[in-house]
């Protein structure tokens, strides 16, 4: 059986009076691709923070890797939407900063330059290492963003909504890439996401939760799709139509509320 990598149990989360998150429950094994949607606002960001180690739970137990989640950690790299690479620095210098946080104790100059080099050859980004982030385009900068969350050989990639900024083409190239990444690295990933063909597309698993106050898990979709996954031979699988026709119900019949926050 594959390992537990990511073990929550009965995780509550309160905000003051506010009660944001109510009895989450959830398992992710290794190697996993997970995904959490659900309308705006329910607690998915809180949820992938309590991963990342970034808040703590006011109930509850987080575990990585059979350790408690006290706070973060390079086992958990987090990818944000709006990628946050330093300005004033290369996209070389970006990932080279992360690589030496975390390899610096026990590595020379020349094996963590070699490390960021490839972490931005994983990407296809070796070329523009000596650019600014000012100097390319928004999907380069995300690019470079899982570069460096990649370049810290972490247990778990935990994605905020990374391509929620990107047109339409850009976010399906970023989408089939990552999935390339994934097979290469066999990275266990946890990523919010509110578009429902990019869950269906790149999970083993889709969660989806209620709506908030006190969000919890409503249900779990298995997307028993083979890999690798072909987005242009997936429109016309019945399999796929079925699992996105199942997040769709449950978000508009089970979860009703207007489509303002999710992309279908
Ligand atoms: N630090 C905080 N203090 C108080 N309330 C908070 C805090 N962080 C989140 N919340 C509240 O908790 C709820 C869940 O927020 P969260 O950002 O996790 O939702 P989300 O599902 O990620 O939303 P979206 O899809 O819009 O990004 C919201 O009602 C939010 O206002």
């Amino acid at each position: 059986m594959a390992a537990k990598f990511i073990d929550i149990s009965r995780v509550d989360m309160r905000f003051g009076q506010f009660h944001a998150l109510r009895d989450i429950n959830l398992t992710v094994e290794q190697g996993e691709f997970i995904t959490l949607i659900g309308h705006s606002g329910c607690g998915k960001s809180t949820l992938l923070n309590l991963v990342a180690g970034l808040t703590r739970p006011s109930s509850g137990v987080l575990l990585c890797n059979g350790r408690e989640i006290t706070g973060p950690a390079p086992e958990r790299a987090v990818v944000f939407q709006n990628h946050s690479l330093l300005p004033w620095l290369s996209c070389f210098e970006n990932v080279y900063l992360a690589v030496e946080r975390v390899f610096g104790g026990q590595e020379r100059r020349g094996q963590l330059e070699e490390r960021t080099w490839q972490a931005l050859e994983l990407v296809g980004l070796a070329a523009a290492g000596g650019k600014r982030p000012s100097e390319i385009s928004g999907g380069m900068k995300q690019r470079v963003g899982i570069a460096r969350a990649l370049s810290m050989e972490p247990k778990v990639l935990l994605m905020d909504e990374p391509f929620g900024a990107l047109d339409a083409l850009t976010r399906a190239h970023l989408q089939d890439e990552l999935m390339r990444i994934v097979a290469l690295t066999g990275a266990t990933v946890v990523m919010v996401t509110h578009d429902v063909d990019e869950a269906v597309l790149l999970s083993d698993r889709i969660v989806m939760m209620s709506n908030g106050p006190a969000a919890t898990i409503g249900d779990i979709v298995h997307v028993r799709l083979q890999r690798p996954r072909d987005r242009l031979a997936l429109v016309q699988d019945p399999l796929y139509l079925e699992y996105r026709t199942d997040v769709l119900e449950f978000l508009y019949q089970r979860q009703g509320r207007p489509a303002q926050h999710v992309a279908a």
